[in-house]
């Protein structure tokens, strides 16, 4: 059946160009529709509620994979603490740099000290008469003034300003903290003081808070130093633990996908802190740098929605420990079995305890890794615990990866490991992260090698050929999958990049041997 004008009900070919969704048959039926479909017509739609300030609903049902916006950012400029980089393009400056004749800040050369980057800080800069900061690799506090610099120069440009000035700061709930002095010190002080910038302190004061509390970190490209950026848009989607968008940066430009298909009307939203971190310290880094408390529901849940991933052990009885209140960071913990209770200080110790243990592992040191799965995988913690997770995937990636360790050399033990973890990741993944989800992606592809390997190694000790068939097109299919998810990541960064192309590659590769099997069996 062929399509009818949503305005007068006749045939119609052409469909809104904005959401292509209603059908019209002509521009006099779109335009006169225009009122009533326009609230309808963008995907995202802003919405304002007591205590979560500002939000985002999908205006109309979103399909997984569906590009939400493309964004330039406002402003964007080192992180805080960040290495000294050339002010002109971001890149890491050697000792040896050049400096912009004008301000003397260190650059990589005349066109960087030229460029658009840095033209309007440039004069502001410059009148600061001491001494400069070196180039070099350590990081340094003196570039924390120079994004909210930019920032603040935006006030000459009304349209832009006015969307600043709309940006939550929570300026009240900073005062006395020790990124309030720190801004003090190196934003506010150096700026009025040495650079005579005319902003009274609050306002300063107040685009650091609004930095802080909506900026992303933008990955640098290779060579480039660590950067943050300030968008308008983004900036509006509101947090949850369990999030239904994919966020890429594609360089400056940040792109917001649906991660998974969102009903008209539901909220929108992103996640700001790793969804592989335990409730704990989500909590914990929402409150001190978002300054809010989550109640999602996998906040909420003590049990982590069943996963039991902050979850350690009672020493009493085996059972699960789990904390009584997990949005309050002093409540106790109480034992699922026999309801021993342990106060919050004791369970923060062990985690910082184990959290230092694994953290001075390096990520390809197998041995070591076995070792503190070998050590504490059973107790105190548990076979899902986030640390233990946390090591089964520096093991996952290790397997087959790390000299010593290459797939042709992994015992069967640690291939039927690598497989079973990657299972385990993968499922959570799905739980944390549902839909779209790099690290699905990235899981889906080692799962193939573990399992491709083995099917092979079965294949060479007299399995039957359909037995490896099954195989690669099992493997297969999990391959298929990574090229899907990486397949939306921009071909700018690792994932859509170099790990897309060894998906790709691997996946043909995985197509050539079923073939060969097939050619085989038939003859
Ligand atoms: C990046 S802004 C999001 C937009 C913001 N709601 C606004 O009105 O400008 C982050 C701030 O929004 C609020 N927020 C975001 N997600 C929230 C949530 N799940 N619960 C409560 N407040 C939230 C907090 O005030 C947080 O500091």
């Amino acid at each position: 059946m062929s399509a009818r004008c949503a305005r007068c009900g006749a045939p119609a070919e052409q469909r809104c160009a904005g959401c292509s969704v209603p059908f019209y048959c002509g521009r006099q039926c779109q335009r006169a529709d225009w009122k009533q479909h326009r609230p309808l017509c963008q995907p995202l739609t802003v919405r304002q509620a007591a205590g979560v300030g500002r939000y985002t609903v999908a205006g109309r049902a979103l399909t997984a994979g569906q590009l939400l916006l493309r964004e330039l950012p406002l402003a964007a400029g080192p992180q805080l603490e960040a290495e000294p980089q050339c002010l002109g393009c971001g890149g890491l400056l050697a000792a040896s740099a050049a400096s912009c004749a004008r301000c003397r800040w260190p650059v990589c050369g005349d066109r960087c000290a030229d460029s658009a980057a840095h033209a309007a800080e440039c004069p502001v800069l410059a009148r600061d008469t001491g001494d400069r900061p070196a180039a070099g690799t350590e990081p340094c506090a003196r570039y924390d003034c120079i994004l909210p610099l930019r920032v603040l120069l935006l006030r000459d440009q009304p349209r832009l300003w006015q969307k600043v000035e709309q940006l939550e700061s929570h300026l009240e709930q900073r005062r006395d903290t020790a990124i309030f002095r720190d801004n003090q010190r190196h934003v506010v002080d150096y700026l009025r003081g040495r650079c005579g910038v005319q902003a009274d302190e609050q306002l300063l004061h107040r685009i650091c808070g609004v930095l802080d509390v909506n900026a992303f970190s933008v990955r640098p490209r290779p060579g480039a130093g660590r950067r943050r950026g300030l968008f308008a848009r983004a900036s509006l989607l509101n947090h949850a633990c369990v999030s239904n968008t994919q966020l890429s940066l594609d360089g400056d430009t940040m792109l917001v996908r649906a991660a998974v298909p969102i009903a008209a009307g539901d909220e929108v939203t992103a996640s700001y802190v790793s969804a592989m971190e335990p409730t704990a310290r989500r909590q914990n880094f929402l409150w001190h740098g978002k300054y809010f408390r989550c109640q999602c529901r996998r906040c909420v849940d003590p049990t982590e929605l069943g996963t039991h991933y902050g979850s350690h052990r009672c020493s009493e009885c085996g059972g699960m420990m789990e904390s009584q209140q997990p949005t309050d960071a002093a409540a106790p913990w109480r034992c699922s079995g026999c309801r021993r209770a342990e106060p919050a200080d004791q369970v923060r110790q062990l985690n910082a305890r184990l959290l230092a243990e694994r953290q001075a592992i390096p990520e390809t040191a197998v041995p070591a890794l076995e070792a503190f799965l070998a050590r504490h995988a059973a107790s105190p913690l548990h076979d899902a615990n986030y640390h233990v997770l946390a090591v089964k995937q520096a093991l996952a990636q290790a397997y087959g990866n790390v000299s010593g360790f290459q797939l042709d050399e992994l015992s069967e033990g640690r291939l039927v490991a690598k497989e079973a973890f990657c299972r385990q990741l993968i499922g959570l993944a799905q739980t944390f992260e549902p839909g779209l989800c790099r690290l699905r992606g990235l899981l889906l592809l080692q799962l193939h090698h573990a399992q491709v390997t083995r099917a092979q190694r079965r294949h060479a000790a007299g399995a039957p050929p359909r037995q490896l068939l099954a195989a690669l097109e099992a493997a297969g299919q999990h391959v298929e999958e990574a090229v899907s998810v990486l397949g939306h990541e921009p071909a700018s960064t690792p994932e859509g990049g170099a790990m897309l192309q060894l998906a790709r590659d691997t996946l043909q590769g995985c197509y050539e041997l079923a073939e060969l099997v097939r050619t085989s069996l038939a003859r």
